[in-house]
Parts: structure tokens; sequence; C-alpha cells
């Protein structure tokens, strides 16, 4: 009887993160009937797993049948973390790292390497009054991944994403393990938050709601589709407008709500969990597999750039392009690149004169 609901509860998990991406991909584990047992051995890593967002990742991660391993690191509180989502009787083994001795054994042989470490938003603040802290973070966070997985596909959440990605790259690059295909920062909040925003507005079953998200993730750098929205609905200009403007807006409503008590975690362990599923599907071989992500880029004139990405045995298969846009939307990208570029530019200068 247990069993059978918590089967059912795992297909139903399951389903919900295939129905959720960019595109609608279909689930091979549910689909094709994979057991837990016949998926492929993955082991994901956990950076920040005892803090706001990594202990609820952690749980879906747990949650997550295409994972075998799960090794879930902070500089403090693991253990506990790792002991109470280990009792939890799904297919991963758990194991818990604290301090940095143990930050090797913790990556070593990760398939997927989630990072949500780091310094959260306080009321007032935008993502780049984080760097000072979180810039040096990533830097030694990722130091450590070229050295012990350097080939593990990098997810990366910790802000201002705008520059912690290209530190990351510039960090595997003086390493020799850079691989443009495995870095990715995660805006899929950025297309959660539209879906459900859009969803609201224009009266239709969120389930079925598709808009790609593209730019980067901090204010007018998100910039999302609703031009390319489905299901169609015809919202009128100022609609659009609002809805373009709280998608922007949408972690700052979060870091105000909160009052000083952080940013967003729940939201953010979800979507952090949809696009990790997403990646270890792609390295599973299953096909059509989209989600809107950070990566470096030639779809602009900007080195990295978030758009919809095919996501493969490698990592990155191919970057989309950007698609037919609104007169409004050509607006947004051409105000969104100079912030844009000056952030990117922000994160491989520290790299390289730190
Ligand atoms: N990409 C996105 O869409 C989003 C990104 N974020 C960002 O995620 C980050 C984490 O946010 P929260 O979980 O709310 O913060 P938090 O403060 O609750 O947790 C951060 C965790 O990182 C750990 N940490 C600090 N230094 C570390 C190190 N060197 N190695 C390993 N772990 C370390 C801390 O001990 C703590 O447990 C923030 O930078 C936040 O801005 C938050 C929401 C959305
Ligand atoms: O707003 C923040 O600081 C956290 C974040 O990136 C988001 O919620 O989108």
């Amino acid at each position: 009887m247990r069993t059978a609901l918590f089967r059912s509860v795992l297909k139903r998990s399951s389903s919900a993160l295939t129905n959720n991406s960019t595109t609608s991909s279909s689930s091979y584990v549910v689909r094709r009937g994979f057991s837990s047992e016949s998926a492929p051995e993955r082991k994901v890593t956990i950076l920040g797993a005892a803090g706001g967002i990594g202990q609820p990742l952690s749980l879906l991660m747990k949650l997550n049948p295409l994972v075998s391993k799960l090794a879930l690191y902070d500089i403090a509180g693991t253990p506990g973390v790792a002991a109470d989502v280990g009792h939890i009787n799904t297919r991963s083994e758990v194991a818990g790292f604290a301090g940095e001795e143990q930050l090797g054994q913790a990556l070593e042989g990760a398939d997927v390497v989630i990072i949500p470490a780091g310094v959260p938003r306080k009321p007032g603040m935008t993502r780049d009054d984080l760097f000072n802290i979180n810039a040096g973070i990533v830097k030694s966070l990722c130091t450590a991944i070229a050295k012990y997985c350097p080939h593990a596909l990098v997810n990366m959440i910790s802000n201002p994403v705008n520059s912690t990605v290209p530190i990351a790259s510039e960090v595997f690059k003086k390493a020799g393990t850079y691989d443009e295909k495995k870095l990715f920062g995660v805006t899929t909040l950025d297309v959660v938050r539209a879906k459900t925003f859009y969803a609201g507005k224009a009266k239709v079953n969120v389930a079925e709601v598709n808009v790609p998200v593209v730019g980067g993730h901090a204010g007018i750098t998100i910039l999302p589709l609703f031009s390319q929205a489905t299901p169609k609905a015809n919202l009128p200009d100022e609609d659009i407008k609002a809805l373009t403007k709280r998608t922007q807006d949408g972690g700052t409503e979060v870091v105000e709500a909160k009052a000083g008590k952080g940013s967003a975690t729940l939201s953010m362990a979800y979507a952090g969990a949809i696009f990790a599923d997403a990646c270890l599907k792609g390295l599973n071989g299953v096909p059509d597999v989209v989600e809107c992500s950070f990566v470096q880029s030639s779809v602009t004139d900007l080195p990295f750039f978030a758009s919809k990405v095919r996501l493969g045995k490698n990592g990155v298969e191919e970057v989309l392009g950007l698609g037919p846009l609104s007169d409004y939307e050509k607006e947004g990208l051409e105000a969104l690149k100079p912030e844009l570029k000056s952030s990117i530019e922000k994160g491989l200068k520290f790299v390289n004169q730190s």
C-alpha cells in the first residue's frame, strides 16, 4: 500500500517536472516505464545544501528517480540535512559533507553540480550588491569543481548569475577544463514566474503554458517573450507591459515580502529541481529536452545570454535563437544589453585580477 502510494507520488512528481519544460519534452521515465533501477547511475552534488534553497532543493532531488547518489555539501549543517533527507525511501543514497576538507569527496564522480551557495538579498539591495561576497565563494567552489569533477554539468544559482557564470567560465578556463556546453546559469525561476503570471492574466490552464524568457537574471536583463507565449491569449499591450515588469521584479517582490528574511527559496528550489532534472534527462539521452538557461552564446553580440537551450548527452546540444520578437521585446532587448554586458565583464575581470 505504502509502496503503491509512493510510486504514484514519484510518477506524479516526474510528470510535473516534465510538464514544466519550456517545450513539452516527454518523460522517458514515465512513458517508457523506466524503473528507477534501470535508469543510469547519476551523482548529483549540491553546494550550499544547508541553506534556504539548498534544503528544499535537496528534498526535491531526493525525490528524483534519475538520481542514484546525492551529495550534500555546505560549510556547516549538512550532516543533519543529509540524515533527515536520507531517511526518505527513494532511490538515491544520500551523504552529507561539511567543511572545505570534505569538498573534494562531495564532488568526486558528480555528473551534475548545483550551486546555491552564497548570501541572498535583503530589501533595498540589487543582485549586484551580492557580488563582493558571492564572487569569492563561487570562484573557490569552481576551482574545486575543476579539480574533482571537471566533466560535470554545473548549474549556477548563486547571484548575481549575470556575473557568477562568467566567473565560473574564467576559473575553468584558467584550470584548462572549460567546456561551454557544461556551464549553465539557472534562470528557470524567471520562466516559472512568467508562466504563473501569464496563466493568471490570460485565464488559461497554467500546466499548459509555455513562455520563453531570455537575456539575463536581474531586473531589465530578464526579458520574457510573451509574444511567443502559448496558449495564445491576445492580451492588450498594457497587460503585456505589466506582466513583463512583474516577471522582472519577481525576485524583489519576494525579497520585500520576506522583509529581511532572505529571497526566494521554495520557488527557487522547485525551479532548480526542474532544471537539474532536464540536465539529467539530457545526459540520459532523452530527446527534445529544452529549457531556457544563461549560457555561452552567439545569439546576440554578448558572450553569455539566456535563451532556449536543447540539452543532450554532453550538456548543451544547441543554443536556440530568439524567434520573432514584438517591437516591445526588440526595445527590451536593446535596453538590457549595456547592463548585461557590464555584469559579464565585471565577472570576467574579477577572476583575472584576483
Ligand atoms: N538564480 C536564481 O534564480 C536565484 C538565485 N538565488 C541566489 O541563491 C543564493 C543562495 O540563496 P539562499 O539559499 O536563500 O541563501 P542562504 O543564506 O539561505 O543559503 C546559502 C548557503 O550557502 C552556504 N555557503 C556559504 N558559503 C559557502 C561555501 N563557500 N561553500 C558552500 N556553501 C556555502 C551557507 O552556509 C548557506 O547554507 C543567493 O546568492 C541568492 O541570491 C536566490 C533565488 C533565485
Ligand atoms: O531576487 C533575488 O535576489 C533572488 C533571485 O534571483 C530571484 O528570486 O529571482
